[in-house]
């Protein structure tokens, strides 16, 4: 693009965009431009969107308009709110590889078995995975009103995640800010009817996990932790990390607890036993249960079945972790 028809374009902008301006592209008659949405109602995001459109589509250079609205400062942005939801459980870990996202996954199914109304947003832009674990790979979103419509799957659970927009194996690098703006449009989806969100957060407690906490303000959270001591120090900071975002912890589920042996079923505990339950004491929180480490479990993940669809006793354990957190949910 030259710069006298950038130039041109932004003139061409009604004031309260152009003031919103972040970038503007002119490649082979589109157009596609940038605007920090921090902060505005989705009423006046679209009215802002459409005034864009039909202020450059006039212009003889011009054959296609795409506007993206990014809530780039956090900080500053309002709180998310998506339709009538009543609430967001973030399900977090300490760290990466304990099985946050299945866990995440098997909650949601197992909630709307019980007969909730569940929507599940992956927040793990950087590795998501809740495409695959739900069996929407390959399916994409269509917007509505500037709003993601989200996904739906065969388990009575629908879902939004980058996969869902991304193709796959692609590397998705964003700043911190950038990430959490995603994440905002995956929660301002169209979500009317699920009265339960169980969001997917990234792995770790750094401040892509804090900034996104203090935006979409979960009404609270579900630690995954393994019976290891280390994934215990972790769990501890990611206690440490909700309870400085002021979200309440719902508890602490331990996760790859007990080896299933797939040929005989004995149950053997290669990293102990209780430590998660003993841990959730000290430091004050809940103990939601125990879910084996069992290969049926990772089988199923990666086919896309969830395991708390099935009738087994891991089934039956993501059951229970679901009713705990139903009762909390009643409760407040
Ligand atoms: N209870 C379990 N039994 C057997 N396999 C499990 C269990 N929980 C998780 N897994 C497997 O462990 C691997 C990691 O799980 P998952 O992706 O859910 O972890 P995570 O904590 O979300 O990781 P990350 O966020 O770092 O990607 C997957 O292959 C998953 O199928």
């Amino acid at each position: 693009m030259t710069t006298d028809a950038g130039d041109r374009l932004r003139t061409l902008l009604p004031q309260n965009a152009a003031e919103r301006l972040q970038s503007l592209r002119l490649a082979e008659g589109r157009a596609t431009l940038v605007l920090d949405a921090t902060g505005l109602a989705t009423s006046d995001r679209d009215a802002m969107e459409a005034a864009v459109k039909q202020a450059l589509e006039g212009d003889a250079e011009v054959s296609e308009v795409r506007v993206a609205m990014m809530a780039d400062k956090a900080d500053e942005a309002a709180p998310v709110k998506s339709g009538p939801v009543q609430k967001i459980i973030a399900v977090g870990s300490g760290k990466g590889g304990v099985g946050k996202s299945t866990v995440a996954t098997n909650l949601a199914v197992a909630l709307a078995r019980s007969g909730r109304k569940v929507g599940v947003v992956d927040a793990d832009i950087y590795g998501p995975s809740q495409a695959r674990l739900l069996g929407t790979e390959g399916q994409k979103p269509v917007a509505h009103d500037s709003r993601l419509v989200p996904v739906a799957s065969q388990w009575g659970v629908p879902v939004l995640s980058m996969a869902h927009l991304s193709n796959p194996g692609q590397a998705i690098a964003w700043r911190g800010p950038m990430a959490s703006g995603a994440v905002t449009q995956l929660l301002q989806g169209h979500w009317d009817d699920a009265e339960i969100i169980v969001v997917d957060l990234p792995p770790g407690t750094g401040d892509i996990q804090l900034t996104m906490l203090q935006k979409f303000k979960p009404a609270g959270a579900v630690i995954v932790s393994t019976p290891q001591d280390l994934a215990l120090m972790d769990a501890t900071r990611a206690v440490e990390l909700f309870s400085k975002s002021g979200v309440p912890i719902i508890g602490v589920v331990e996760n790859m607890a007990g080896y299933i042996c797939p040929h005989c079923g004995e149950v053997s505990d290669p990293f102990g036993t209780g430590g998660a339950e003993a841990a959730a004491r000290e430091m004050g929180t809940a103990f939601l249960g125990r879910i084996p480490l069992d290969i049926a479990i990772r089988r199923e993940s990666d086919a896309g079945t969830p395991t708390a669809a099935g009738d087994g006793p891991q089934a039956e354990a993501f059951a229970n972790l679901a009713r705990s957190v139903a009762d909390w949910v009643d409760s407040r």
